[in-house]
């Protein structure tokens, strides 16, 4: 008996002995080599405090930028969006550490150095444990948030729907959606709004294509599912801020709770989509699981045998494609209107190209969409100017050489895409202004235009988002011209993606048919 006891104590003590030493190495050791490592290749960066890092002067430095408005609309915005990446680089110079917390953190601006990072060693670079540990309750390990061999399997998986045909057909659900945008804009108008909050209609009408996208003829089920994935992201964006704090993950808190009482009624919804798709396969009532991203997904499954796994998987990717595509390109619309809106003479530039190319329809032909260019340079300075993702992070799992640099593993390299976007070194004098002509050339430095990322985890919904923007902005210019409403008051902000805090209000008005 005493020896089952020596020997159950002697387990215990090596495991609580290795708990307290992979702490002391996660929280301490391996943070601290990274800094002598970086410092010695004269990388330095601002003083971190124990376990918060930088955040608390990151926090400090925004809230007091974003605290007014801007006094009119002006596109210059690093210093309100980014303040301490300025406050930093002007200290620091172009490279240098901060302190997300416990995870050390490398900006980068060196264009030719982020087109190698992006492009070569995507193989042993990745999401960080704090990236993932903070959406895995929202949107687990679809792609978004993969490492590895599953990030490669998975991304063969789903790149085939974002192509061709398969793309072409999605097309048909975006004419639909905008269709009912227009006419409950219309409606709108009739009752003496001119003036409407475009946000709002591009939020819901993103979320409307995404819902069938996916999910096809389960599409009002989908949007239940999605409305609940919205307040999730809200009480997950709450609770990562705690993350820092080690085992936040397993406090009792109120929001820890309902984030797991939401998860679990996603997934119930989504496996009874799962399931009566099955059903309807195994039944013989349907010859596939469906056209849809979904049905996708679950011919892939079947495939690969269909275990638990799978179909965890599968329900991850449901949620990540609603999260990746449908907030990123409500943002691109949105900013696209407000800048068309104070920019009249490229408002009709754009109406008298989509006139051109329609041709009479009151439909955008689908094979005619590349003939846009003059609104596809608009989209490109619109993403140029307020790019949805602001940053890139990417952890570094290998040691590797970068340049001049020797990365160590465990480096995170952050990538400040909206301070690249608006740099006058990269872009002229001119790069807080509103100017497409510079995207009429097509022969533009890689690494400097990153609104999708670059390499091969780059956004795979880049074509689709496009197309997706092309046939929303078409048709509504097609329909209406719009304003400035006086009361927008110009006031981006940083929640995830860069929004207008006060929402985009525009006034309305019907085109002659
Ligand atoms: C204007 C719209 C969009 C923008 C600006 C955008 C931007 C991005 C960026 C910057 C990334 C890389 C993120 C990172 O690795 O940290 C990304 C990845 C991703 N995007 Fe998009 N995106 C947009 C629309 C979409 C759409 C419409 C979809 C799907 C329907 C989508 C699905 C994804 C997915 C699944 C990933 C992860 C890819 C991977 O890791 O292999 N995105 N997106």
């Amino acid at each position: 008996m005493m020896m089952i006891v020596a020997a159950l104590l002697t387990v215990l003590i090596t495991l609580l002995l290795k708990s307290a030493f992979d702490a002391i190495s996660w929280y301490l050791l391996t943070p601290l080599r990274i800094k002598r490592i970086m410092e010695k290749q004269g990388v330095r960066g601002p003083k971190p405090r124990f376990l918060t890092g930088n955040i608390p002067d990151m926090a400090s430095l925004v809230s007091r930028a974003v605290s007014q408005d801007m006094k009119h609309i002006s596109h210059d915005i690093v210093d309100r969006i980014m303040p301490h990446f300025v406050a930093w680089s002007n200290k620091y110079g172009k490279r240098f550490i901060y302190w997300n917390g416990i995870e050390p953190r490398l900006c980068l601006t060196d264009t030719e150095l982020i087109k190698q990072f992006l492009s070569k060693y995507n193989s042993v670079s990745g999401k960080s444990w704090q990236q993932q540990q903070g959406t895995k309750h929202f949107i687990g390990r679809g792609l978004l948030m993969a490492n590895g061999k599953d990030w490669y399997h998975q991304r063969h998986m789903v790149a085939p729907a974002f192509m061709g045909e398969r793309l072409k057909e999605f097309g048909g659900h975006m004419v639909e959606c905008t269709k009912e945008m227009i006419k409950s804009l219309e409606t709108a108008l009739e009752f003496g709004e001119c003036e409407v909050e475009i946000g709002e209609y591009m939020t819901k009408l993103t979320a409307d294509i995404i819902s069938r996208t996916e999910f096809g003829t389960n599409y009002n089920k989908g949007k239940q599912i999605f409305h609940l994935l919205t307040k999730l992201q809200k009480l997950v964006a709450q609770a990562t801020r705690h993350l820092c704090v080690p085992g936040s993950r397993f406090f009792p808190s109120s929001y820890n709770k309902e984030i797991k009482m939401l998860k679990v009624e996603v997934e119930k919804l989504l496996m009874e989509i799962i399931e009566s798709r099955k059903d309807c396969v195994e039944t013989g009532k349907a010859d596939s699981f469906g056209k849809d991203l979904l049905g996708i997904l679950l011919e892939e499954m079947q495939n690969k045998g269909g275990s638990m796994k799978n179909l965890q998987v599968v329900m991850d990717e449901c949620k990540t494609f609603f999260f990746a595509g449908h907030e990123t390109t409500a943002i691109l619309l949105t900013w696209t209107t407000m800048l068309l809106a104070s920019n009249p003479q490229w408002q009709q530039k754009v109406r008298d190209e989509v006139r051109k190319v329609f041709n009479g329809e009151t439909t955008p032909p689908m094979d005619q969409l590349s003939k846009l260019t003059v609104l596809n340079m608009v989209i490109n300075e619109s993403m140029r100017l307020y790019p949805p993702a602001t940053v890139l992070p990417r952890m570094v799992f290998e040691d590797i050489a970068l340049g001049d640099l020797y990365i160590p593993k465990g480096l995170s390299i952050w990538i400040p895409v909206l301070a690249i976007h608006h740099s006058q070194e990269l872009w002229g004098k001119d790069a807080n202004e509103f100017n497409p002509e510079r995207f009429a050339s097509k022969s533009f430095m890689p690494g400097r235009f990153l609104p999708f990322a670059s390499g091969p985890r780059n956004c795979v919904g880049q074509s689709f988002a496009i197309m997706e923007a092309k046939i929303i902005l078409s048709m509504l210019i097609s329909k209406f011209s719009f304003t400035i409403s006086d009361n927008y008051k110009h006031a981006p902000v940083v929640v995830l993606t860069i929004k207008p805090k006060h929402g985009v209000q525009l006034c309305f008005k019907p085109l002659d048919p």
